[in-house]
């Protein structure tokens, strides 16, 4: 039996996960989408053979299996909500916004109390099979360095903030520095995979974000350090097409995620 899938976002991310799904790529229909933006939404749906219904947050929920948030962190608690309160699955891509602790705390015991089941996709990083294994021993440290193109970081709030132009830069410089919880309010859409990071190790990952003028794709390193000893990875993303600040692995990572839940056999950590 496909699975239901309810789409909020019909974004750089939205817009991949429904083509799969279109292709047959996942045992899944999609049901339903929401979209703030109307360009965006129309131009998924005329692009899909099978044609989602288009309807509210509440009624999506009602119609899906699982919710799949693609849309922002402010977008996540009313997404969430509508999903568990009625026992359904949701999968997270703007896992910036767990970084609030209370709305991460209220996520987990709507999912204990409802039985819907929370999926959080590695994301644009490589890792976290090894950081999951290890992170059952003990981790003393996890650092992410973001390397990307000017045009990746533009409209970043700290960016904004400090009035920063990044077309000025001639050489890659660290232009942020800080924890996880921090970097996720000044870097939303850029971030994210830091709070994936990060709850896998159950305490705030260590930031540094890097611009290069002359870079053409999303670098994220990945060092941790514990029991386990020492992991070093290294991804090298290709932008989306749709969106630059966002990496192409980040929509197959959530295409991956959603075929696993579908599977009877289940390969990596
Ligand atoms: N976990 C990870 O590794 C990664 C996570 N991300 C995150 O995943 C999310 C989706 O990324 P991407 O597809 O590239 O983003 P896009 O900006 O390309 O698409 C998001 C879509 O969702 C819409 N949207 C935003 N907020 C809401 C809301 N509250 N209600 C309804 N629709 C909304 C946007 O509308 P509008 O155009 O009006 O804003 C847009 O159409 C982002 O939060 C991004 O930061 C991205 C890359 C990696
Ligand atoms: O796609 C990426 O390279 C990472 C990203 O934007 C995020 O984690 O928010």
């Amino acid at each position: 039996m496909p699975i239901k899938v309810g789409l909020v976002g019909c974004g750089a991310i939205g817009f991949e996960i429904a083509s799969a799904i279109d292709r047959g790529d996942v045992n899944a229909d999609l049901a339903a989408v929401f979209d703030r933006n109307p360009k965006n939404m129309n131009r998924l749906i005329e692009a899909m053979r099978n044609k989602p219904e288009v309807v509210e947050l509440e009624e999506l929920a009602e119609l899906s299996d699982i919710v799949v948030e693609a849309a922002s962190q402010a977008a996540v608690p009313q997404v969430a909500e509508a999903a568990l309160k009625r026992g359904k699955d949701i999968m997270i891509m703007s896992v910036g916004a767990l970084m609030d602790r209370e709305l991460y705390r209220r996520i987990c015991s709507m999912a204990e109390s409802s039985g819907g089941r929370v999926y959080i996709p590695s994301g644009a990083i490589t890792g976290l099979d090894g950081l999951k294994s290890a992170s059952v021993g003990r981790l003393k440290r996890v650092v992410l360095t973001s390397t990307k193109p000017p045009a990746s970081l533009e409209g970043a709030p700290y960016v904004v903030e400090k009035n920063m132009d990044l077309r000025s830069f001639r050489e890659p410089t660290l232009i942020y520095e800080g924890p996880a919880s921090e970097a996720v309010r000044a870097f939303p859409a850029n971030v994210n995979v830091a709070a994936t990071l990060s709850l896998t190790y159950g305490q705030d990952a260590w930031v540094r974000i890097v611009v290069d003028p002359k870079a053409t794709v999303n670098v994220h390193e990945v060092v941790a350090e514990g029991d386990f000893g020492r992991m070093v990875t290294r991804v090298e993303n290709v932008p989306s097409p749709r969106n630059p600040r966002t990496s192409y692995l980040a929509a197959l990572s959530a295409i991956a995620t959603l075929r696993n839940a579908t599977l009877n056999v289940r390969i990596g950590t």
